[in-house]
């Protein structure tokens, strides 16, 4: 059998559940969970320093006609950084989704003002660009945030629709699952990275996909 046959693409989440600290969040509508101190604030600065040196305008998948839908930066994270791999790594070990499955890790940076708007992380299958987007490594699965930081005021993420608002923790992961359990897009994993109203705001995103993916 290939790697490919025996690698999963699943989120295990009896084992996640399990995880010693780690909180489900109460909602029937979606998985999500929370693990405070995922990584140390050592660590996080490390990431922080390497999305400051290399950061470009954050982008999204379908212009919506809002040039400020998504105002904040993104840094690619580099593949063959030893730091990078070990977190990959991590991510993986602790979700059970083989490593092929993962993207590109990214950081994000917002400034104060900024944020990313009310949207859902899978890619809209009526959107103009869904044939483009997925066409290596299919719809989009499972996203594991982290926060690097702790900004002043503001940067919450917002899940309006189960009514959560997430605070920005240093180290502090979030993972959701953004399908239904029968594998459909789950519309109620919309989510505000809200305005950032004093300080800096860092975290990583980690996105798997339905099938290996590569750059
Ligand atoms: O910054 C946040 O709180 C949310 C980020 C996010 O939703 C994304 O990058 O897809
Ligand atoms: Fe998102």
């Amino acid at each position: 059998m290939s790697d490919s046959e025996t690698a999963s693409n699943q989120c295990n989440t009896a084992a996640l559940g399990k995880v010693p600290g780690i909180q489900k969040v109460p909602t029937p509508r979606m998985e999500l969970y929370i693990l405070r101190n995922f990584l140390t604030p050592e660590e996080c600065a490390r990431f922080v320093e390497k999305i400051d040196a290399d950061r470009r305008p954050s982008t999204i998948a379908d212009p919506n006609g809002d040039n400020y839908f998504r105002t904040s930066e993104t840094c690619d994270m580099r593949a063959d950084d030893p730091e990078v791999v070990a977190l990959d790594e991590r991510l993986s070990a602790l979700s059970g989704i083989d490593l092929q499955f993962g993207e590109t890790m990214q950081g994000q940076r917002y400034a104060v003002g900024q944020e990313f708007k009310a949207h859902t992380d899978y890619f809209e299958p009526q959107g103009q660009d869904f044939t483009r987007y997925t066409t290596v490594g299919g719809q989009r699965t499972w996203t594991f945030m982290i926060y690097l930081n702790e900004p002043e005021a503001g940067g919450a993420t917002r899940f309006k629709t189960i009514g959560k608002s997430i605070q920005p923790e240093i180290g502090k992961l979030l993972a959701w699952n953004n399908r239904r359990p029968d594998g459909s897009c789950n519309p109620a994993t919309i989510h505000h990275g809200m305005k950032v109203r004093e300080g800096t705001k860092y975290v990583i995103t980690k996105w798997y996909r339905e099938r290996p993916w590569r750059l």
